[in-house]
């Protein structure tokens, strides 16, 4: 019997194409390029931070986003969204895409933890947790978050869901930021990026 997820996974993928097919979509995601809020010096002096907050929250460019973020991913049994911009736009595409989602964790919010990872960020060091009973061995991991800097927050969301077991198929993010060598660091692990900066 055919996968009623994938089923509509294809048919949200067919939706994207004519949409971009007719203009609509790149319409709406250079709008949403244009909605990024950039915050110098924010957390720490020196950085130019980059949210995404204004974007999630325009339906037209929120709906871009995640069309742009999977129309053409590897196929997936589940998204793993990093906390805490990595929960609204895993939860679009799970929802979108047919699939559950887990939302990886800072330290101290699961009341049982599967496994920790801890990792480097831009600006500071950090810990990433995956929930009890979410990831089963075999399944096929999309990571969403939704900016990649340097890499470390995926990289160590990418490891959390091997120790379950699963195989990470793709990673899927709605921001890169290239001078950072985030994608460098995936190597070969498919990489879909709406927006590059
Ligand atoms: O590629 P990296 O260098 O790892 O950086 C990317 C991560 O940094 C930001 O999260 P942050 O840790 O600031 O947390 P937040 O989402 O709670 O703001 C962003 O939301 C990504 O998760
Ligand atoms: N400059 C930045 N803006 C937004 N998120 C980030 N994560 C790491 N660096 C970032």
């Amino acid at each position: 019997m055919a996968d009623p997820g994938e089923g509509l996974r294809e048919g949200m993928v067919r939706l994207g194409q004519a949409l971009a097919t007719l203009g609509e979509l790149s319409g709406d995601l250079e709008r949403a390029r244009g909605l990024i809020r950039e915050v110098p010096d924010f957390p720490e002096p020196g950085v130019l931070f980059r949210d995404i907050s204004p974007v999630l929250a325009d339906a037209e460019a929120f709906r871009a986003v995640v069309y742009g973020m999977v129309r053409q991913a590897p196929e997936f049994d589940l998204v793993l969204g990093v906390e805490a911009r990595g929960f609204l736009l895993g939860a679009a595409v799970a929802y979108a895409c047919g699939t559950g989602v887990v939302g990886v964790r800072k330290p101290g919010k699961l009341p049982a933890v599967a496994h920790r990872v801890d990792y480097t960020l831009e600006y500071g060091t950090a810990t990433l947790e995956l929930p009890e009973d979410t990831v089963r061995p075999g399944q096929r991991v999309l990571v969403v978050d939704d900016v990649l800097a340097t890499g470390g927050t995926v990289l160590a969301t990418c490891e959390l869901a091997r120790r379950a077991g699963a195989e990470v198929v793709g990673v899927a993010v709605a921001l890169e930021l290239s001078a950072l060598g985030g994608r460098e660091r995936l190597s070969d692990l498919p990489l879909q990026v709406v927006f590059t900066a």
